[in-house]
């Protein structure tokens, strides 16, 4: 066990029906730490996320974040977690196309209760980091794959979350533009002193994370020892 750990799982296992995604994994990682997940397809690692940001709870095992029993927290608790300690960027569909781009990155901070001015002009300036200053205005079914990444970094960042969760953030772009995408990702988040945990099947997004683990059959292969750190 590693004592500064900001969020670890220990031994958990999360099955669907009688399918085993996950087998008694552990992983662990610091404040301000980039991680990246790898492994085979269908090898458990999106599960394994979802169980870290809390989106689903494993069937057994324990995941604590920052001094905190966080499997064991009711939904609503859980969920309020995840809104103001967490930001997520998935490979797509996260940005509602019924809205602006300001309005889906000002979304997390109305939902948290900010008022609209502060949060469109919160917004404002995490567009303007993203170079995105001028597409603020338009739909989201009207921007390039890299841009809506952009965007969708942007708004997992507004919040000033303790940790990013990335599950495939490239996988639907070219390879430079994905690269463009995790520079822009890991940059902020460093700059920002946010923790990432990417899961990517792409050897060189991992090569922009301070750690890389494999998942293999629902396991860390390698939870803390002897992951290649960089
Ligand atoms: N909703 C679901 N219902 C049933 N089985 C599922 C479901 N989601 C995932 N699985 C199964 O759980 C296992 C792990 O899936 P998971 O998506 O976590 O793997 P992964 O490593 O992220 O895969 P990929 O790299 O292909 O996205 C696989 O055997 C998969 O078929």
């Amino acid at each position: 066990m590693i004592a500064d750990a900001l969020l670890r799982a220990e031994n958990i296992t999360r099955s669907y029906g009688n399918t085993p995604a996950v087998r008694a994994a552990s992983l662990s990682v610091t404040a301000g730490e980039v991680l990246a997940i790898m492994g085979p397809s269908g090898s458990g690692k999106s599960t394994l996320l979802h169980c870290l940001a809390g989106i689903f709870t494993p069937d057994s095992g324990e995941v604590w974040f920052d001094g905190r029993r966080m499997d064991t927290l009711d939904d609503a608790r859980r969920s309020e977690l995840r809104r103001t300690a967490f930001g997520f960027v998935f490979q797509f569909g996260q940005l509602v196309p019924e809205l602006t781009v300001t309005e889906n990155v000002a979304l997390p901070l109305l939902l948290g209760r900010a008022k609209r001015k502060d949060a469109h002009a919160r917004a404002a300036s995490w567009l303007e980091r993203l170079d995105l200053a001028k597409l603020g205005g338009r739909h989201t079914g009207e921007l390039s794959g890299g841009q809506a990444q952009r965007v969708a970094i942007a708004r997992a960042l507004v919040t000033r979350p303790r940790v990013v969760f990335a599950d495939e953030p490239t996988g639907a772009l070219d390879s430079l533009t994905g690269e463009h995408v995790m520079e822009l990702l890991v940059g902020l988040a460093r700059e920002e002193g946010v923790t990432v945990i990417v899961v990517t099947h792409d050897a060189r997004v991992a090569a922009g994370a301070d750690r890389e683990v494999v998942v293999r059959d629902g396991k860390v292969t390698d939870p803390y020892a002897t992951g290649i750190v960089r």
